[in-house]
């Protein structure tokens, strides 16, 4: 059994003020024996300084691994902007800090979203403020072994199947999905990954209106292997809490091996 919450926000471009946010979302948690924090992409600034941010990440770092001790829970810090190069852009990087607060690893969101959508805000060009990352992680954290993603990698299949081949059996997908987009495709999407993958997902996303205007889908949520959804958000910041029972998830992928009778 593993205790999980997700993090709905509506995040500014204020990074203390989001931060405090969280800590006040997460403070009733501090009773529970939480296993596992996912915070949504973005979750420390949007609509900001992408740039400036991406050099200068210590004291939001310093924060996920304190909240990583204090809640001595796994923290899959959903995106910040991190400049790892200085001849690139920043990359969109989760990391994951252990219940010690040690950095575990560092996932650089792979799929950019540059896309026209049907929304106010149109055009989205992700890749003019951010360079791409290339490698795929999962999170061996014992018995849950987490599959990271970000937001718009939630439409690109392969990417998921590589984090299953490699022994994935949670998928975590920090979001800022449009609410346009959210709206016709944010639940099939997660449901879709959950069951074709036999794992549990983790989706948090951003809900509401942005100080930039940006309008974002919330609905986060926490499906099982089967498709089903054990929690879901409405539009407003909050956090959901569940139990992921792995043997819930070793009885589907043993009674319905769809994992084995790949063919291709
Ligand atoms: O730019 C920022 O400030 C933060 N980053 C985001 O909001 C990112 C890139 S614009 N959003 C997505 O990937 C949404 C994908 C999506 O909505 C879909 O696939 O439909």
């Amino acid at each position: 059994m593993l205790k999980a919450a997700v993090v709905q926000l509506c995040s500014s471009d204020d990074i203390d003020d989001n931060l405090a946010s969280i800590d006040y979302l997460l403070a009733p948690l501090l009773s529970q024996s939480i296993d596992l924090i996912l915070l949504p992409e973005c979750f420390a600034q949007l609509g900001g300084d992408v740039s400036a941010f991406g050099k200068n990440t210590t004291k939001v770092r310093q924060w996920m691994a304190d909240t990583a001790r204090r809640h001595q829970a796994w923290l899959i810090g959903g995106s910040i902007p991190f400049q790892l190069d200085a001849a690139e852009n920043s990359r969109a990087s989760c990391f994951v800090f252990n219940p010690q607060g040690l950095l575990e690893s560092r996932y650089d969101k792979i799929h950019l979203f540059d896309a026209s959508v049907a929304d106010k805000h149109r055009l989205y060009r992700e890749s003019s403020d951010y360079s791409a990352g290339s490698q795929p992680f999962v999170v061996d954290m014992g018995e849950a072994k987490i599959g990271l993603s970000i937001c718009y990698d939630l439409r690109f299949p392969e990417l998921f199947r590589k984090l299953v081949s490699a022994g994935a059996n949670i998928l975590t997908v920090p979001s800022a999905f449009t609410h346009a987009t959210g709206q016709s495709h944010w639940e099939v999407l997660l449901r879709a990954r959950a069951i074709e993958n036999q794992c549990y997902v983790l989706a948090a996303n951003q809900g509401g209106l942005h100080a930039n205007k940006r309008q974002t889908w919330g609905h986060s949520m926490i499906i099982s292997p089967w498709g089903e959804v054990l929690a879901s958000a409405n539009k407003d910041p909050g956090v959901l809490v569940a139990e992921l029972d792995m043997k819930v998830l070793y009885d589907i992928r043993t009674k319905m091996p769809c994992l084995e009778h790949r063919k291709l």
